[in-house]
């Protein structure tokens, strides 16, 4: 007969709760998914990012990842930082925009909303995903004189370190549209998540 496996005092109760912690996650990814009715290359990308977001251990091996679909294209990789890069891209109706209202109600139900930033280069674009412009959230406003902005950013700038305080996740939409993109995707280097949405 073999003998009954006997755990170490305590561990027992840590598997099962990391057990519990993870189908709960999965629960609750496959909730939101379903309430926006994603399609099977949505839910990929959403299950990669909210994965991500809840440290799913497939996201932290340093594998690149090349999904290539007729119509849409993750571009995923994960470096020693476990910073997640990504690329969505897709011509215009394929469902970008619900893919990010999906990820933004996914942040909203597990209480992380304040980790998430979603901006676009235009008004328009920005209003879609219930975001912010490029250059509201880096502080340019045309009411202020050509001269007197700002463009460099330097430590001690408290409204800009407050609002960037809690973000990990960075969603930039219409990038196609967007000139800043190599300076952005510089300037968060290393520190969150982008997922760069091209249309
Ligand atoms: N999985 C889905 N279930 C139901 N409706 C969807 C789904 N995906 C997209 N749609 C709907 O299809 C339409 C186009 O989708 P969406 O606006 O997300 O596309 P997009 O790729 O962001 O387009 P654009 O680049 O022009 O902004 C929208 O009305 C959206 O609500």
């Amino acid at each position: 007969m073999v003998p009954p496996v006997t755990q170490p005092k305590g561990q027992a109760n840590v598997i099962a709760s990391v057990t519990a912690i993870k189908v709960a996650s999965l629960t609750t990814q496959l909730a939101v998914a379903n309430e926006f009715t994603l399609n099977d290359r949505q839910k990929l990308a959403f299950m990669i990012i909210t994965g991500h977001l809840d440290g799913d251990s497939r996201f932290r091996i340093g594998i690149s990842h090349n999904f290539i679909y007729a119509i849409l294209i993750l571009l995923v990789t994960d470096n020693d930082d476990n910073q997640l890069l990504m690329c969505v891209p897709g011509c215009g109706g394929t469902g970008k925009s619900q893919l990010i209202r999906a990820i933004t109600k996914y942040f909203e139900v597990t209480k992380r909303l304040k980790m998430l930033r979603k901006l676009a280069p235009t008004s328009i674009a920005a209003a879609e995903i219930d975001g912010l412009t490029i250059h509201s959230f880096l502080g340019e406003s045309h009411k202020v004189p050509k001269k007197q902005r700002s463009r460099t950013f330097k430590p001690g700038d408290m409204k800009l370190e407050t609002q960037w305080r809690h973000v990990k996740y960075l969603i930039i939409d219409e990038m196609s549209m967007c000139v800043l993109v190599q300076s952005m995707t510089h300037s968060v280097h290393n520190r969150v998540t982008l997922t760069l949405i091209y249309a």
